[in-house]
């Protein structure tokens, strides 16, 4: 199949349609590529925007081809005797080798430095177009175009609407005049080294989170002779599977904490450490009095000073102290609910925000059993690394929220998460980071994932 020339070859977004990528093969002037992206854009402005037919259009002589995939669309224009069947089999050879590239796609950014790291979902020397995109101010809140609220954050919320109409967190502060002072919630100032990492499938997902685990507990036992993690519960455990596996782990160094536990006999179906024992501990030669459960038959308030009291038994060896007075616990995983909750943090709860405690009682969780224990976002905030797990299509909707929806703080707890000096790492699967817009993140330090605002300290 023979075909002239190629003029051009774009990647753009199907919404928006913002240049993620561009070659031009000829000479263009200026005026030429703008009158080419449109004519491109033009061609498959009318598609509905979960179409994957292919489009024509024409530019001059011409002849353009789209082929639509996800999120984005890749467009090439003919020259001369043009062929449309060559232009088409040369956009999806590009777009399988693009398919295999991002298999594993890796997209590290900085949120306030201009400097990144690793794989970028946006091409090396790639220009992308700010077109038909408005301007953000640094200083306030910025809500991304792709976000539900044009008009920017509506004046009266307490919590938010999720994408599906599902009212999520009310606030349940009373408001000033009431009875009680509204909690106080600020983001945390500073920079937060993020990964974003997108793997094909759940047992993708779950290998390379074995992967960073090994690699986070070997640093640990080489800097300081033990590792100290802290679990969740809920979706996460089934991720920690094939850890069972690993024969490059040293478990009898492991200290196992619970980043929250739910008040209940260690026994119960609800509890924490039931699930982490019968999903990983009890195939793991970690030493039983190197788990620390949360006690049994107290309240929760005695439950968290207990547990407090444990991890501070540990000493400076096993769990140092940061100079702010927090453990500095090597690796934290997390999952996030779908109401944005991380352990047992809860959206515009109190213990949505800094805390001189390590560990906090809950009484009154919004999500059964009402009593718990949970790390505090100071605890976690100073851990070594921070890894939070959301994997699957029930996720999708929370995911795109806390990464590319700025809340109000406290709002979604998973926001506020930002080690002041470690590492984060999302753990995505193709499933949760189906509603993700990754093509427009820019990653130059102008925005990032995480669209915060310099949110001044009340
Ligand atoms: O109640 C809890 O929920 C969260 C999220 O659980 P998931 O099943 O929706 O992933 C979990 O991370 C936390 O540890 C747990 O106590």
């Amino acid at each position: 199949m023979a075909i002239d020339r190629v003029g051009a070859v774009v990647i753009a977004t199907r919404q928006g349609g913002n240049v993620v990528y561009e070659r031009f093969y000829e000479p263009f002037s200026e005026p030429e590529k703008g009158e080419l992206r449109e004519a491109m854009h033009q061609a498959t402005a009318h598609q509905p925007p979960d179409s994957a037919d292919e489009a024509l259009g024409q530019y001059r002589s011409g002849r353009i081809v789209a082929v639509p995939t996800g999120e984005l669309c890749f467009y090439a224009v003919g020259h001369g005797e043009y062929n449309e069947l060559a232009l088409s089999e040369i956009l999806n050879a590009l777009i399988n080798i693009y398919k295999q590239l991002y298999r594993v796609a890796v997209i590290q950014a900085n949120a306030t430095s201009k400097s990144h790291r690793g794989k970028s979902l946006r091409a090396n020397g790639t220009q992308q177009v700010p077109a038909r995109k408005p301007e953000a101010s640094p200083r306030i809140n910025v809500i991304s175009p792709v976000s539900q609220w044009p008009e920017g954050i509506p004046p009266a919320m307490g919590g938010h609407f999720m994408e599906s109409g599902a009212a999520a967190p009310l606030s349940q502060s009373r408001g000033p005049g009431i009875d009680t002072t509204p909690p106080i919630y600020t983001y945390p100032h500073g920079d937060v080294d993020v990964s974003v990492v997108i793997h094909e499938t759940s047992d993708h997902a779950a290998k390379g989170l074995a992967d960073l685990v090994a690699q986070a507990s070997a640093a640990a036992i080489k800097a300081h002779g033990a590792f100290t993690v802290a679990l969740s519960g809920g979706s996460l455990v089934k991720s920690l599977a094939p850890l069972a596996d690993r024969s490059d782990i040293d478990f009898s160094r492991w200290h196992v904490l619970f980043a929250d536990e739910r008040n209940v006999a260690h026994d119960s179906p609800d509890s924490n450490l039931l699930a982490a024992r019968e999903g990983l501990l009890s195939k793991i030669p970690v030493p039983a009095k190197q788990v620390l459960a949360i006690r049994e038959g107290v309240g929760a308030a005695l439950a968290a000073t207990h547990y407090a009291g444990l991890l501070l038994n540990l000493g400076p060896g096993v769990l140092p102290v940061t100079d702010d007075g927090q453990p500095r616990i090597d690796l934290v995983l997390l999952g996030v609910g779908p109401d944005g909750h991380v352990a047992s943090i809860f959206p515009n709860t109190p213990e949505a925000r800094d805390s001189p405690d390590w560990v906090l009682p809950i009484t009154n969780s919004p999500k059964p059993p009402p009593e718990r224990i949970t790390l505090s976002l100071s605890a976690i905030n100073a851990a070594a690394n921070v890894a939070i797990v959301a994997l699957g299509q029930g996720k999708a909707e929370i995911v795109q929220r806390v990464l590319e929806v700025q809340s109000l703080p406290g709002a979604l707890p998973a926001q506020l998460v930002r080690p002041k000096h470690g590492k984060l790492t999302w753990v995505l699967d193709a499933e949760s980071a189906k509603e993700l817009h990754v093509a427009d993140w820019d990653l130059s330090g102008r925005k990032s994932p995480f669209h915060r605002s310099a949110v001044p300290n009340l």
